[in-house]
């Protein structure tokens, strides 16, 4: 399999190079040149299988040329046997045609996990088979930080450097970060959100005096084999409800667009998707740019579900670039616009293909709060915020009639609760408990530094700690 830049002005790579590359050097991302598709009999003998084989089945096209599939397999077997449910994402019914899919069963407690463990796999043996060493830099709003950090801490030729908005994210996700004292994990607190964070790491990408000398890497979602490991559980979850005979729908809370983005490529692989549905809370960026074609930065609110406050989502180009004709020129174009402007509009051809897939909704903290509490006393179960957020959504699109009332629609359970303990409380009364794996995340040093939102200051405290390759 090749990838191409969304942008255009980047040779193409094969999964190993996309994988080590991150982001573009045209400041694109990495997309396959087509997508494989499975066909309904592929689809149906994924029914029962163990969540490994359904993630070699659906990743096998995608490595094709950088990894045997002995390789994947047993890629895929170690990395989801550090996932504490047998099923690791297991399918919860909450009501009539009502799902959670439970994506928080690994060792950090959110769906990062489910790439970035293997992600961190993959990163090993590319590096096995060459002489180097990486400088990942992340931006996080706080789960793909600790994800990450747990996948490559203390691995060998790998420093990770990840930048997390001062006060903008839970204690629980800060710890999880900042009590991890391996001596490849540095951790930095900025001033600003995770835009701004976001902003300094792509802006590290296309900064030769750094790239010059280190390899620069990304474990952020613009690295491809991050949404690649994701489109799994969107077939593991659908099998189990009847696909390929039936559709299903899916809710995503939603921020950077990459959990998501992995739904639609699931269905451009030929799962019978019915709806994707977009929520978003406050910060609205992509509610907005679906249902009105206005991609506008607004400030950054924050708010209860701090790892969806994200104003500028990197993975709208991959859709943009796949409903746009994947004409990179133009989308070259149109992003250049967008950043000397923070605004612009969708084509018309990028709104209408989105339309017959994708839906919106942008969830007031009310209503998250009303679905936490709600769905505690009708069902037991307590969720997290960005939980509540896709609930929340899917449930209002349903009564519109945007979703066929038949459609069984699965709504991802980002987090566990336990992540985000006080807005849990006041919604629901239930002060939700660390799952034992956590360990003594209160009582162990915390360790990172605090540096202004300021680029130059960030690349040099990066420079003088990480390893050049030449
Ligand atoms: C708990 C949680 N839910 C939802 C999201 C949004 O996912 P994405 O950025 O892939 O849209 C994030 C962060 O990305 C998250 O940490
Ligand atoms: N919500 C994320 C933000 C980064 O998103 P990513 O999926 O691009 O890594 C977080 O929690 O860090």
């Amino acid at each position: 399999m090749r990838y191409i830049s969304t942008r255009g002005g980047a040779p193409a790579l094969d999964f190993e190079g996309a994988t080590l590359a991150g982001l573009a050097p045209d400041g694109g991302l990495y997309v396959p040149e087509s997508w494989p598709q499975l066909s309904p009999d592929e689809i149906r003998a994924m029914r029962g299988q163990p969540y490994w084989q359904v993630a070699t089945t659906v990743m096998a096209p995608f490595v094709e040329g950088s990894l045997s599939r002995d390789e994947l397999i047993a890629l895929c077997q170690s990395a989801y046997g550090t996932f504490s449910h047998a099923a690791v994402t297991p399918l919860v019914q909450l009501g009539e045609g009502d799902w959670l899919l439970e994506l928080f069963h690994g060792p950090t407690l959110a769906f990062k996990d489910v790439a970035l463990q293997l992600l961190g796999r993959l990163f090993e043996t590319f590096l096995a088979r060459r002489s180097d060493h990486l400088t990942i830099v992340g931006a996080t709003s706080g789960d793909t930080g600790s994800a990450a950090i747990h996948a490559v801490a203390d691995r060998a030729n790998i420093d990770v450097f990840m930048l997390h908005p001062e006060g903008r994210v839970s204690e629980v996700q800060r710890r999880q970060m900042t009590t991890v004292s391996a001596a490849n994990v540095h951790n930095i607190a900025i001033g600003g959100s995770f835009d701004d964070a976001q902003a300094m790491v792509k802006r590290m990408f296309a900064d030769r005096s750094m790239t010059d000398r280190f390899h620069v890497a990304a474990v952020n979602s613009i690295n491809w084999a991050r949404l690649m490991a994701q489109v799994v559980y969107y077939f593991y979850a659908a099998v189990q409800l009847g696909a390929p005979e039936r559709k299903v729908g899916f809710s995503v809370p939603t921020g950077n667009f990459g959990d998501v983005f992995a739904g639609y490529v699931a269905a451009r692989m030929g799962l019978p998707v019915e709806r994707l549905v977009v929520a978003t809370n406050v910060n609205d960026i992509l509610h907005r740019a679906l249902s009105a074609g206005d991609y506008s930065q607004g400030q950054v609110t924050p708010t209860d579900a701090p790892s969806m406050d994200i104003q500028v989502s990197s993975n709208f180009e991959r859709l943009l670039f796949c409903e746009g004709g994947r004409d990179g020129a133009a989308l070259a174009e149109q992003m250049r616009g967008f950043e000397a402007s923070k605004a612009m509009r969708l084509t018309n051809a990028q709104r209408e293909g989105a339309a017959g897939l994708f839906a919106s909704l942008a969830v007031a903290p009310e209503a998250m709060n009303a679905a936490m509490r709600h769905t505690y006393e009708t069902s037991g179960q307590v969720i997290d915020p960005h939980t509540a957020i896709g609930l929340q959504a899917a449930r209002r699109l349903r009564e519109a009639g945007t979703i066929d009332s038949a459609v069984p629609v699965v709504t991802l359970a980002t987090a566990h609760p336990a992540k985000f303990p006080d807005a849990v409380e006041r919604a629901t009364g239930v002060r939700p408990e660390l799952p034992p794996r956590t360990g003594d995340l209160f009582e162990r040093e915390e360790r990172y530094e605090t540096l202004p939102g300021d680029y130059e200051a960030v690349r040099d405290y990066v420079a003088a700690r990480a390893t050049a390759v030449s």
